[in-house]
């Protein structure tokens, strides 16, 4: 793995799996070789968003993920029936999402995206600390309650050292789908304003529109067709990232410039 990426929120029902989602099948659209591990335990949605509850990972040296649009993607939902709630303690939580690190047979990628559980607790923090993250991308609404959440979030992946390479906003404005009229529910700019005050970089702004949750729903991510507009903001936070990504890994080499005699 080249990189490893968690995607992380203060606060559940921001939209982080469905970010998740669409940014990997994005990143997957740019020719990178992707993988999307859903770290949620206790909730876990990626079966659903890709339309594979029925998935069972065959066994034997190690668990082959599924293969869908263009990722690898594992689950514990996908061994474990999601109807049922996981009664796990978090040492145990951990060491499964251990278990689906490191068994899952990812073959080479260019990139796992971590669809980490919401929240800043125990299982959390663990899993930044004890992951080899390249970095953590955030997730938030705009509206004031969700930043104020995203704020500890940032702070947990701060305390771990887990650079943080930007910030998604999700629900930006709900685009009418009868007048394609856009009303900022959540208000406008607190992404913007979120990104600028603790430093990090805004990847994009997501709609809230009634198209991505249709499709999230029939477990077809809008990413796989960029030239719609929702598909087209997923693609821009890929390409924010992979450039952010990509400048990262220069940094330790620089280019060695040879001063003239
Ligand atoms: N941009 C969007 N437009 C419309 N619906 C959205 C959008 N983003 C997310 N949703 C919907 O909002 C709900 C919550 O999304 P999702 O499950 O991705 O959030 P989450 O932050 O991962 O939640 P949890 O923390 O509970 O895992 C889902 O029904 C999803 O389809």
């Amino acid at each position: 793995m080249k990189r490893i990426v968690a995607v992380g929120s203060g606060k559940g029902g921001v939209g982080k799996s469905t970010v998740s989602v669409n940014l990997a099948v994005a990143l997957a659209g740019l020719g990178w070789r992707v993988g999307l591990l859903d770290a949620d335990i206790y909730g876990p949605s990626l079966p659903t968003l890709l339309d594979a509850v029925d998935y069972k990972p065959a066994a034997g040296e190690g668990l082959v993920p599924l293969e869908a649009y263009g990722i690898k993607a594992m689950s514990i939902g996908f061994l474990v029936d999601p109807a049922k709630a996981v009664v796990w303690r978090g040492p145990m939580v951990t060491g499964a999402l251990n278990q689906l690190l490191r068994d899952t047979r990812w073959g080479e990628l260019d990139c796992l995206i971590i669809d980490m559980p919401p929240g800043t607790g125990d299982i959390q923090l663990s899993l930044a600390q004890q992951t080899p993250l390249t970095g953590a991308v955030v997730v938030t609404t705009p509206q004031k309650l969700a930043l104020v959440d995203v704020r500890k979030a940032v702070a947990m992946f701060r305390t771990v050292n887990v650079p943080l390479l930007g910030l998604v906003e999700n629900m930006s404005a709900f685009i009418c789908p009868h007048c394609g009229e856009a009303t900022a529910v959540f208000g406008t700019g607190g992404g913007a304003r979120e990104a600028e005050a603790e430093g990090m970089e805004l990847l994009g702004e997501v709609p809230l529109t009634l198209a991505i949750r249709e499709s999230s729903d029939a477990g077809r991510p809008v990413a796989v067709d960029p030239t719609t507009a929702e598909g087209a903001a997923y693609a821009t936070i890929a390409a924010n990232l992979a450039a952010v990504l990509e400048a990262r890994q220069e940094k330790p080499f620089p280019a060695i410039v040879f001063e003239e005699a």
